[in-house]
């Protein structure tokens, strides 16, 4: 991929070893961060992705361990933290003073279940707290979802879709500096989604996992090289493994996902 600059890799932390035991875990961080450390400046884009799940198991050991590493990399990196946050607006306002201020993250995940007061909500704080640097990525179509009874929650991706660009329109006004800052996710194996002309004619920013570990098409990369908008796509284990292999191997496998972009 030469020529497409709204196409950007992004390095997932998922720090997940085999043993359960605080230190590994430790260990396990501050692989990923020697990684972070190495590639700060020369990643075409800095991106990281922290997923919250992983480090909450740890309780207030882990918490601590993902302010360190939101501390270490605030200013080289865009931190999207990955937490599918939302409630009703008082204690959304708690879940969101905790991504943006506590732990000082640039960009959230969040569930579109409560629907689009919390959308507009989630917005309006990142923009506040981050500026145009902020990005809050509403879950759309998932890389796993329901076949099932559930399956019309994700059926309807296209009523998502128009709900995030009218409260983006409605928050921003037109202020196409700030249109990035609004985004969905939209898995790389949900190919019909990712390229449809809904998603195209949205503008939206796109957070799509999926490829790597869980098997998307690598080929998707490539076909995003004339789409429009923003896609970011995120590896964690198909670079780290959970944070168990040897740096080396990180490195190299970060050097041959680097090729598809
Ligand atoms: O639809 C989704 C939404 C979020 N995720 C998260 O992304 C990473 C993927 O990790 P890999 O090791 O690169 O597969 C993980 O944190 C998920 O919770 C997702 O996979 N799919």
């Amino acid at each position: 991929m030469k020529n497409n600059h709204n196409v950007k890799l992004c390095l997932g932390v998922d720090p997940n070893p085999t043993n359960k035991d605080f230190e590994s875990f430790r260990e396990s961080v501050y692989k990923h961060m020697e990684i972070l450390e190495f590639c700060s400046g020369n990643l075409k884009d800095s991106i990281m992705k922290p997923q919250l799940a992983f480090f909450l198991s740890y309780g207030s050991k882990g918490l601590l361990l993902l302010e360190e590493l939101v501390a270490r990399f605030q200013k080289q990196y865009t931190i999207i933290l990955d937490a599918k946050f939302n409630d009703i607006s008082t204690s959304l306002k708690a879940y969101l003073d905790f991504v943006f201020h506590s732990i000082g993250a640039h960009g959230i995940t969040i569930s579109p279940f409560l629907g689009e007061k919390s959308i507009q909500m989630s917005i309006e704080e990142c923009a506040k707290h981050v500026g145009k640097k902020g990005r809050v990525y509403v879950l759309c179509a998932t890389s796993e979802s329901s076949t099932n009874h559930l399956s019309f929650i994700q059926d309807n991706w296209k009523k998502t879709l128009l709900a995030c660009c009218e409260i983006r329109n409605e928050v921003f006004q037109g202020e196409t500096s700030f249109q990035k800052l609004t985004g969905v996710v939209v898995a790389a194996n949900r190919e019909n989604i990712l390229f449809s002309n809904e998603i195209k004619e949205s503008h939206l920013s796109i957070l799509s996992p999926g490829i790597g570990a869980q098997n998307a098409d690598w080929n998707v990369i490539q076909k995003c090289k004339n789409h429009p908008n923003e896609i970011i796509f995120p590896f964690s284990r198909a670079i780290f493994s959970g944070g168990e292999i040897p740096i080396e191997q990180m490195n190299e496998n970060l050097i041959n996902i680097q090729k598809y972009f």
